[in-house]
C-alpha cells in the first residue's frame, strides 16, 4: 500500500519560500543597496573598510541585502590579485557577552585542531589571540556581527573597529558590520562606541505593500507553478504585510501558508479565501507561541479573567480580577503578586492582542480606569494553558471546553462561592 505519494500540483519549489532561501535579486530595496556597496567600495579599492550599521525593525531585508552584496563582493574581488577578502559571519543569538563573541571569531580563524577553549581565559588574552589570528589572516576581513543587539556589553564594539588605530594589528585591515533591529540598542551606544562602529549607517525602513508585492511576486514565480495563484492572492498577503508591520518574513510566511492549504484541500488553485483562512492560523500560533512565554503569574491572571469572561462579567477592572487571582493562586501554592504587579501582567496580555483595554471615565469628579476583557478564542487560551488548569483546577465555567477523557486526574473545582 503506497502511504506517501509526491504531490506538486500546486508547489514547484516551496523551499522558495522558506527562511533560509537566498534570493537572487532583491527588489525594492535599490536605494539601501546603493547606500550599502558604496559604503563596502573602499574594500575593492584595497583600502580600510568602513564600518557599517545596519537597522530596521524586523524582516525589512538587512540579513539578506548583507549576504547578496557580500556574496557579489566576494566574486568582484577574486578578479584583484592584490585584494585577499574574508568574511566572517556571525550570528550573536546566543553570544551574549565580548568574551564569547571573541572566542567564536578566534575559533572560526583557526583550524579545526587548534581550536580554543570558550571558557577559562582572561579577556585580555582572547584579545591577544584575535589580533595575531586576524593579522595571520591578512588582507581585508570583514566581520558580521548580525543581531548584534544580544550583546550585553560593547567592549568587543569598540575594540574591532579600533584594533588597527590602537597598533593591535599591522597586517590585517578589519571592517565590522553590524546588524539589529532593536533600535533603543542604537541609541543606547556610549558615544566612544557609537563614533566608531556607525561609521556608516543605513537605515531600512518598512515595505511598503508595493515593495512586498513585488517581494511575492518574485517568491510567487519560483515556489508556485504557472496560474496556480489567482489573481488576489498576492496583492491580498502583501496588504495585510503593509498592514501589519511592513515585515516580508511574515508576508513570505503567510503565502507559504496558503499554498499549505490549498494543498492540503487538494484543490489546484490558491485563492483569496485560502489567504484569510491562512492569517487566521497564522494570527493563532503567534498568540499562542505569546501564551507560552507568559510566566507562571501570567497565566494566573490569564485564567482568572478568561473565568471572569465566561461568567458575563467582562469587562472587569483589575481590582475584580483580583480575588479571582489571588484564589487561583493560592490553589496552585504561589504567593500572589501585589495588586500592581498583576496590573502589569493584564497590560502585557493587553500588548499580546490576547486581552482588550477599553478607558473609562468615572465621571467629573474622578479619575479614568481601565477595563479589561478576552479578545481570543476560548478554546485557544486553553489549549496553551494546560499546565495552568491542571495546578489549579478545573473552574466550572471552563468545564465545557475541557476534553472529559483527556484528563481524568485533574481535579475540578466545584466550590468557588468565596472568589
Ligand atoms: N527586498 C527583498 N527581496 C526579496 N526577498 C526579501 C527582501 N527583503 C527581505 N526578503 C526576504 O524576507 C525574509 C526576511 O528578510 P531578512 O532576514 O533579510 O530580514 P531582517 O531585516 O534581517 O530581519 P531580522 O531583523 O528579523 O533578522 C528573508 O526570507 C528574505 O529573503
Amino acid at each position: 500500500m503506497v502511504l506517501f505519494e509526491r504531490d506538486n500540483e500546486i508547489y514547484r519549489d516551496r523551499d522558495a519560500l522558506r527562511e533560509d532561501y537566498q534570493p537572487e535579486e532583491l527588489v525594492g530595496r535599490d536605494e539601501e543597496l546603493r547606500t550599502y556597496q558604496a559604503a563596502l567600495q573602499p574594500v575593492i579599492n584595497g583600502e580600510q573598510p568602513n564600518n557599517i550599521f545596519l537597522y530596521g525593525k524586523t524582516g525589512v531585508g538587512k540579513t539578506a541585502a548583507t549576504k547578496y552584496l557580500l556574496a557579489h563582493l566576494r566574486e568582484d574581488a577574486a578578479q584583484y590579485d592584490d585584494i585577499d577578502l574574508t568574511v566572517i559571519f556571525l550570528n550573536c543569538d546566543g553570544l551574549t557577552s565580548s568574551y564569547q563573541i571573541a572566542t567564536r571569531l578566534v575559533n572560526d580563524l583557526r583550524s579545526e585542531a587548534n581550536q580554543i577553549s570558550t571558557t577559562g581565559y582572561p579577556l585580555a588574552s582572547v584579545y591577544e589571540m584575535l589580533w595575531e589570528d586576524l593579522d595571520a589572516c591578512g588582507g581585508t576581513v570583514l566581520v558580521v556581527l548580525d543581531e548584534i543587539d544580544h550583546v550585553n556589553d560593547d567592549s568587543i564594539l569598540y575594540q574591532l573597529p579600533r584594533a588597527r588605530a590602537n597598533d593591535d594589528l599591522e597586517e590585517a585591515k578589519i571592517g565590522l558590520i553590524g546588524i539589529s533591529n532593536d533600535f533603543s540598542f542604537r541609541d543606547d551606544l556610549s558615544p566612544k562606541v557609537k563614533s566608531s562602529l556607525c561609521e556608516q549607517e543605513i537605515h531600512f525602513p518598512a515595505y511598503n505593500a508595493e515593495n512586498l508585492r513585488a517581494i511575492l511576486e518574485q517568491r510567487g514565480e519560483v515556489a508556485f507553478h504557472d496560474d496556480v495563484l489567482s489573481d488576489e492572492v498576492i496583492p491580498l498577503c502583501a496588504a495585510y504585510g503593509a498592514k501589519d508591520a511592513g515585515d516580508a518574513r511574515q508576508s513570505i510566511d503567510l503565502l507559504m501558508k496558503a499554498g499549505d492549504l490549498a494543498r492540503d484541500e487538494e484543490t489546484d488553485v490558491v485563492t483569496e479565501e485560502h489567504v484569510r483562512r491562512g492569517r487566521r492560523a497564522l494570527e493563532r500560533g503567534r498568540i499562542k507561541e505569546g501564551i507560552n512565554g507568559l510566566t507562571e503569574h501570567g497565566h494566573l491572571v490569564l485564567y482568572a479573567l478568561l473565568t471572569l469572561d465566561l461568567e458575563g462579567e467582562a469587562p472587569v477592572r483589575s481590582r475584580d480580577v483580583r480575588p479571582r487571582y489571588t484564589r487561583f493562586a493560592e490553589l496552585a501554592n504561589r504567593d500572589p503578586l501585589v495588586p500592581r504587579r498583576m496590573r502589569d501582567h493584564l497590560s502585557e496580555l493587553a500588548m499580546l492582542g490576547i486581552v482588550s483595554v477599553t478607558e473609562r471615565n468615572e465621571g467629573r469628579r474622578g479619575g479614568t480606569y481601565r477595563e479589561y476583557a478576552l479578545d481570543m478564542d476560548v478554546e485557544l487560551i486553553l489549549s496553551a494553558m494546560a499546565e495552568t488548569v491542571e495546578l489549579v483546577g478545573v473552574h466550572d465555567s471552563i468545564a465545557p471546553y475541557v476534553d472529559a477523557g483527556a484528563d481524568e486526574e485533574a481535579p475540578t473545582l466545584q466550590d468557588f462561592s468565596n472568589v
